[in-house]
């Protein structure tokens, strides 16, 4: 059993990884200053810091194993409008987190990246050797934190994982997307489903792909929390390791909505509105790196499957 001090873990996919941890017969300590996350989607079982990684050095002590770092200011459009708040936010919150942790001697550190690190691919799959230049703000702040991280283990021989989620979706348990505002598309359409909103509006349909909508990767969070618990022990002090997560398979907006359709069985209207401002035509990952560094395999690839799950915490969450 491992101590593990957890930021953003009353987010959506911390809270998941925390309560993978906890399951796993681990202690969590979740640090959250609630920007964006609930006092209710922390595990019961983990303690609660109401706090922010910049004051990261009042928390950390030499009993933790290691820090899972999920705090972060994540939506894309905002960071285009917004970019200060990000650069603070994450590149900030993250430096002084990266010290707090030197200060306490505490050695192992997994990240949350992100697929929005690359940019707009040139090849059909992205490995962690594409080339990284972020259409973004915030994919900019990310891949800023990611190079910090690798001067962090080679200066201090901290073992490090970054984990670049493409898209995450689906609900663990409890645990799920309750982003306000949300602004991802399979949350978003699945309160078009409830009658929540008139339409989903689709952003952009002459981008070069078949149906000309945006296609992603969608990952499934509870595969992506598996990975963090095999990243864990997969870390190497001096290294800083790069995995993508995701399913290799690629969705468009149109097909996402059809799938929504399928699994609620609703009338799913939809709109064209303009393309939003940064997003790349497509984004789909090789995770084979994740694979043979890892050991991982996501056991949840089914679009229907993610949205299924999606679909059952939003209506338990509504009370519907
Ligand atoms: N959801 C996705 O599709 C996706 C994809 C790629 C990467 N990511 C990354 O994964 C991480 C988690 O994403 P999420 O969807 O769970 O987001 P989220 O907004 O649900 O969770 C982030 C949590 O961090 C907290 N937080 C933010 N700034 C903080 C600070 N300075 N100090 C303390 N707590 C702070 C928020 O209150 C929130 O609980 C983020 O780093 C995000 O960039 C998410
Ligand atoms: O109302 C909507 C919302 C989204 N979309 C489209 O649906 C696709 C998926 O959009 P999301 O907002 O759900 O996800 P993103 O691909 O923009 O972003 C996600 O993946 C990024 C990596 O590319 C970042 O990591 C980010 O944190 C994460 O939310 C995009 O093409 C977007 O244009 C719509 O058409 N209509």
């Amino acid at each position: 059993m491992s101590k593990y001090l957890v930021t953003g873990g009353a987010g959506y996919v911390g809270s998941v990884v925390a309560a993978h941890l906890l399951e796993a017969g681990h202690e969590v300590t979740v640090l959250d200053d609630l920007s964006t996350g609930f006092r209710e989607g922390v595990p019961a079982g983990a303690a609660f810091i109401e706090g922010r990684i910049q004051d990261a050095a009042r928390h950390l002590d030499p009993s933790y194993e290691a820090v899972l770092h999920f705090a972060a200011s994540s939506q894309v459009g905002e960071s285009v409008t917004n970019p200060g708040k990000y650069w603070e936010n994450n590149v900030g919150g993250s430096l002084a987190l990266l010290a707090a942790m030197r200060g306490a001697g505490v050695r192992k550190l997994v990240f949350s990246s992100t697929a929005a690190t690359y940019g707009e691919p040139t090849e059909p799959l992205l490995t962690e050797e594409s080339p990284t230049k972020p259409t973004n703000p915030y994919g900019a702040t990310k891949l800023a934190v990611d190079h910090m991280i690798t001067g962090e283990c080679a200066a201090h021989g901290v073992a490090a994982v970054s984990l670049r989620y493409f898209n995450v979706a689906g609900a663990y348990k409890e645990f799920g997307e309750r982003h306000d505002p949300e602004t991802h598309l399979i949350p978003l359409v699945l309160q078009v489903a409830l009658g929540e909103r008139e339409a989903i509006s689709v952003f952009g349909e002459d981008y070069p792909t078949a149906d000309g909508t945006c296609v992603r990767d969608y990952i499934h969070v509870a595969d992506l929390a598996e990975a963090h618990l095999a990243a864990l022990g997969a870390a190497v002090p001096g290294e800083h390791l790069i995995c993508n997560l995701g399913n290799g398979n690629g969705f468009s907006v149109r097909e996402v909505v059809e799938a929504v359709r399928k699994v609620t069985g609703k009338d799913i209207p939809e709109v064209l509105a303009p393309r939003r401002a940064g997003d790349p035509a497509v984004l789909v990952a090789s995770a084979e790196n994740a694979r043979a560094r890892l050991g991982w395999t996501p056991s949840r690839p089914d679009l229907a499957g993610i949205i299924g799950d999606a679909w059952e915490f939003t209506r338990a969450l509504r009370g519907v």
